[in-house]
């Protein structure tokens, strides 16, 4: 039997989880930002992570799709903004594309998703489709990963700066501007479970929410590890670093 969390106990046992299982802990992680990767294995994760990037506002749609009170979709709609722009060639997508052209990779085929790997698929689909089909609370805390990327990005992106010759401040953009956006998305989504989970098994919904994305994200590295690093087997049809 579980018992009922304080709000504030909520939240410690949600940064418990990020402490344990989110991305910034994964193998890859550490190779990307200790600058031990080469190019092509740059090239392959931001190949593959744009596929993340580039569902991002397909889930939030389908969470707005689902979302009655208007107040909830006026704040959430703002994600859209922030990944889709509110002109052409602005937003984060035309960011993360700045990164991929910055280091090579011809555009048309990492829109089309050319080269990725069947696990990013596989995980990036499965986040959309649990924020497509779980109860809204649950959809809601799923986005909570974000709670802990600043840390992450601000050391990503100085590792990848001191490390790598063939990225500059400029190609790195999106993640600046992510450092403003992620935590007011998350100061949101924490008060919104820590309010709306009010019974032991709503609370222990959330925090399952919140594993399940932290399983969707380092699926993602494991995919990239398995063929790029060790023991480097590319999949059929998968990206070949030249
Ligand atoms: O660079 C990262 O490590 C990282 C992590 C996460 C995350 O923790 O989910 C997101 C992002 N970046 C990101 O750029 C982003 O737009 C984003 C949206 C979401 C989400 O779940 O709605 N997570 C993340």
């Amino acid at each position: 039997m579980t018992e009922l969390l304080s709000p504030e106990g909520l939240e410690a046992a949600l940064r418990q989880i990020g402490a344990e299982r989110y991305h910034n802990l994964h193998p890859f992680h550490r190779l990307l930002h200790g600058g031990k990767l080469t190019r092509g294995q740059v090239q392959a994760w931001a190949l593959n992570r744009y596929y993340y990037q580039s569902r991002i506002p397909l889930k939030d749609a389908a969470f707005l799709s689902r979302a009655e009170d208007p107040e909830l979709r006026r704040i959430w709609r703002q994600r859209l903004v922030d990944h889709d722009g509110s002109t052409p060639g602005t937003g984060g997508i035309s960011r993360w594309l700045a990164l991929t052209d910055g280091l090579g990779l011809p555009r048309q085929d990492v829109v089309a998703g050319i080269g990725i790997l069947p696990a990013t698929r596989f995980a990036v689909d499965a986040y959309v489709r649990y924020v497509r089909d779980a109860p809204l609370l649950q959809a809601v805390a799923s986005s909570l990963t974000e709670l802990f990327s600043p840390a992450i990005i601000s050391e990503r992106v100085s590792g990848m700066l001191r490390h790598y010759e063939f990225v500059d401040e400029r190609t790195l953009q999106y993640f600046s501007h992510r450092l403003e956006e992620a935590p007011r998305d998350s100061d949101f989504a924490l008060d919104y479970v820590k309010r709306e989970a009010r019974t032991p098994e709503q609370q222990a919904a959330v925090l399952d929410a919140l594993r399940f994305k932290c399983d969707v994200l380092w699926a993602q590295l494991d995919a990239l590890h398995h063929a790029y690093v060790t023991p480097g087997l590319i999949p059929p049809g998968g990206f070949q670093p030249s």
